[in-house]
């Protein structure tokens, strides 16, 4: 799906699809420099992180298996409730092992800090993130985030994997979402 099928519903489209195209290759250059050779383990957090993933490892040059998890600390609507839930666990065994989290974006950092608290208790030698997109301003938490592709100002967001209410996760490139549609 492209911005003019569901133009009325955005404000602006913040990244196209090539711009998003170029910003994942350079992440993956970047992650490649860091890890290739090493047993590392990509952790895609489901569902928005789908694309991400699915674009970032096929960019990426060395071999890097993969795991899902999916939690969820947003309900249906556009604010984040703190409380994370585990929806669907890992499937691997993390003892030991080098993990690199993917994810689409981090807003207030609740879920990732939570992730990252999570996955480190399992004895994973080192816990990383790579985000594709950060909201500074609405950060309720501090994280360091190893890999970042874009800073964007604090407003709600669709497309590329990111949801509002289930709809515009196949949206071709990222938009801010018009309030009218949410409020
Ligand atoms: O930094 P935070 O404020 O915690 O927000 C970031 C999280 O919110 C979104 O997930 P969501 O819970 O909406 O589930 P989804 O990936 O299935 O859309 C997003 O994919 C991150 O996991
Ligand atoms: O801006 C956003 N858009 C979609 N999902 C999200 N989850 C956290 N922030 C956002």
């Amino acid at each position: 799906m492209k911005a003019e099928d569901v133009q009325g519903d955005l404000t602006e489209v913040l990244f196209t699809r090539e711009e998003i195209e170029a910003k994942i290759a350079e992440l993956a250059a970047a992650v490649d420099a860091d890890y290739r050779g090493r047993d590392v383990l990509l952790v895609g957090v489901l569902k928005g992180a789908v694309m991400v993933m699915a674009d970032l490892c096929r960019a990426l040059k060395g071999q890097y298996p993969m795991d899902w998890m999916a939690v969820s600390s947003y309900g249906s609507g556009t604010k984040s409730s703190g409380v994370v839930r585990i929806l669907k666990d890992l499937d691997t065994d993390l003892s030991g092992r080098d993990v690199l989290i993917v994810e689409d974006i981090i807003d207030s950092g609740l879920t990732l800090s939570w992730l990252r608290a999570n996955l480190q208790s399992r004895r994973a030698a080192s816990v990383e993130i790579c985000a594709l997109l950060r909201k500074p301003e609405a950060a309720k938490t501090a994280i360091d985030v190893r890999y970042v592709g874009w800073d964007i100002p604090n407003e709600f967001v669709v497309g590329y994997g990111l949801d509002y209410a289930e709809k515009y996760r196949n949206l071709d490139c990222i938009a801010t979402l018009a309030p009218h549609v949410y409020e």
